[in-house]
């Protein structure tokens, strides 16, 4: 059994800036996980996404069809998507939904009158979401020593290409010898991911990526909280110092439903090592990029396209 972690919670309304700032770098350096609490979404909210996630994903098939993703806007059915794109087993056991950034046209929406104030709910939770990332990442950018308006000045907030994504792991699938995860092993790809969780538990953290065999720790999840992670735009940006740690999502045995925030910077923004992260002997690692080339990528290769 692998053991269950304990990640350190970070208060979002804390006046300590700095030491707020201070505790979330060493987080970053050694795990890229932690909790995230008084981040000013609430619990009432909360409920009513999940209950809203619940009744879409319990409409019939060829309803939730009608939706499938256009623009990485909309559903994916189960399968449809491998995270781990090394391995050769079927897809992903999830279903997900995706809701994008709400300044374009680009989101679908189920009608109003088969799921009343479906897109009311998820619109509020999208801004009360990127307001709070907007918060976590000027702390993100004291904890690098830089100005707390860094990453507006490299414009990387000027239209986030913000997504939330439901996600609903069904628990009754019959498991066939093959090796199928909910979600199997990946890192983000963007900035700072938020998640919460139904309760049900699934998630788990290899720290050590590059180690065989690999070592998976389960992720706890704790009311009220949003257990956070590190992407790998921000793994670039900081040249490995942030650390974008792989984890996986477990075959639940009873449903399990999750909402996830991804926030990737706006399209054209520039991700390139800090200088403060390199010296001529630790030069970058990655070579600069701009931020919807490297989504775009990712999105191609974990879809199989
Ligand atoms: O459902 C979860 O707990 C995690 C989902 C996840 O890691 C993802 O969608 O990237
Ligand atoms: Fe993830």
């Amino acid at each position: 059994m692998p053991d269950a972690l304990q990640f350190p919670i970070i208060d979002l309304s804390s006046p300590d800036r700095f030491s707020i700032a201070n505790l979330i770098r060493q987080r970053c350096v050694d795990h890229g996980f932690f909790y995230l609490v008084n981040h000013g979404v609430d619990e009432e909210l909360i409920s009513k996404v999940f209950e809203q996630s619940s009744n879409f994903f319990s409409l019939p098939i060829e309803e939730k069809m009608k939706l499938v993703t256009k623009n990485h806007r909309g559903y994916t059915a189960l399968h449809a998507e491998k995270l781990d794109t090394t391995l050769t087993t079927r897809g992903d056991s999830k279903e997900s939904f995706y809701i994008g950034p709400l300044t374009d046209d680009l989101n679908q929406w189920p009608l109003e009158e088969d799921l009343p104030s479906w897109r009311c709910t998820m619109e509020t939770n999208h801004q009360k979401l990127l307001s709070a990332v907007t918060k976590l990442l000027s702390l993100i950018a004291l904890s690098l020593k830089l100005e707390e308006d860094f990453f507006e000045k490299v414009g990387a907030l000027i239209e986030p290409l913000a997504f939330i994504r439901l996600l609903h792991y069904p628990g009754d699938l019959n498991s066939s010898s093959e090796e199928i995860f909910g979600a199997s092993a990946h890192s983000d790809y963007g900035m700072v991911t938020l998640l919460v969780t139904d309760g049900v538990p699934g998630l788990q953290i290899c720290r050590e990526k590059s180690k065989q065999p690999r070592v998976w720790e389960d992720v706890p999840s704790m009311s009220g909280a949003f257990i956070v992670n590190i992407g790998d735009m921000m793994e670039g940006w900081t040249n490995g110092l942030f650390r974008s740690t792989l984890h996986r999502v477990l075959q639940p045995r009873q449903d399990r439903y999750s909402v996830a925030f991804f926030t990737n910077p706006s399209k054209d923004c520039i991700v390139e090592c800090l200088e403060s992260c390199c010296t001529e002997s630790c030069p970058p690692r990655f070579p600069p990029i701009k931020a919807i080339d490297y989504l775009e990528e990712r999105v191609r290769l974990t879809y199989g396209l």
